[in-house]
């Protein structure tokens, strides 16, 4: 434990900008979208799960990681793990407002034209970055470091909540590995 504390200190202290901040940063953003996901499903016939949608951003992230010169599967794997984030938010916001039904949105966004194309951007903004920190992902020491001091940050900066917390966790969880 004092180890990494100190493996994080130092390499926070001789990194002037936080190199996976910016990816984690729309990491939070995509779980936070996960709350308006499930504003426009609650009490609607639309279920959580939507294979079909999966399928249609997975092969859109494929393509698009293949013209950033991406292994598209490396790609894949991380929006996997941004799909089961998204999910576990809006499971959880299922339960906190059939126990709570004063909490439920009075405003239900609608999914189509108005939740899903702001995923769309981030996909776009995602992939960039994955290109950007290509290199600093690779599986090591070095990137868990970056990833730990990122997420730390990120819930400070970003004041998550528990639940968006464990979000981000999960959705950061692929962010160092090969496939
Ligand atoms: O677009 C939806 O319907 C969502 O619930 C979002 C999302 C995603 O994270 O992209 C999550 C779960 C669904 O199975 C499909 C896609």
């Amino acid at each position: 434990m004092r180890i990494l504390a100190v493996a994080l200190t130092l390499a926070a202290s001789f990194t002037p900008v936080d190199p996976l901040g910016e990816l984690t940063d729309l990491a939070v953003k995509r779980v936070q979208v996960a709350d308006l996901v499930a504003a426009a499903k609650f009490g609607t016939p639309q279920p959580i799960d939507d294979p079909v949608r999966e399928k249609q951003v997975l092969d859109t992230v494929r393509v698009k990681a293949q013209q950033l010169s991406l292994d598209p599967e490396n790609a894949a794997t991380f929006f996997r793990a941004q799909i089961e984030a998204n999910k576990l938010v809006q499971r959880r916001l299922y339960a906190r407002w059939t126990e709570h039904p004063e909490e439920v949105p009075t405003r239900r966004p609608d999914l189509g034209t108005e939740v899903r194309p702001i995923l769309d951007r981030l996909t776009t903004d995602v992939l960039a970055e994955l290109k950007d920190t290509e290199q600093l992902r690779r599986p090591g020491l070095r990137c868990e470091i970056h990833a730990t001091i990122a997420e730390r940050s990120a819930v400070v900066l970003h004041r998550l909540d528990r639940l968006h917390e464990n979000a981000l966790a999960e959705a950061m969880r692929t962010v160092c590995t090969e496939n």
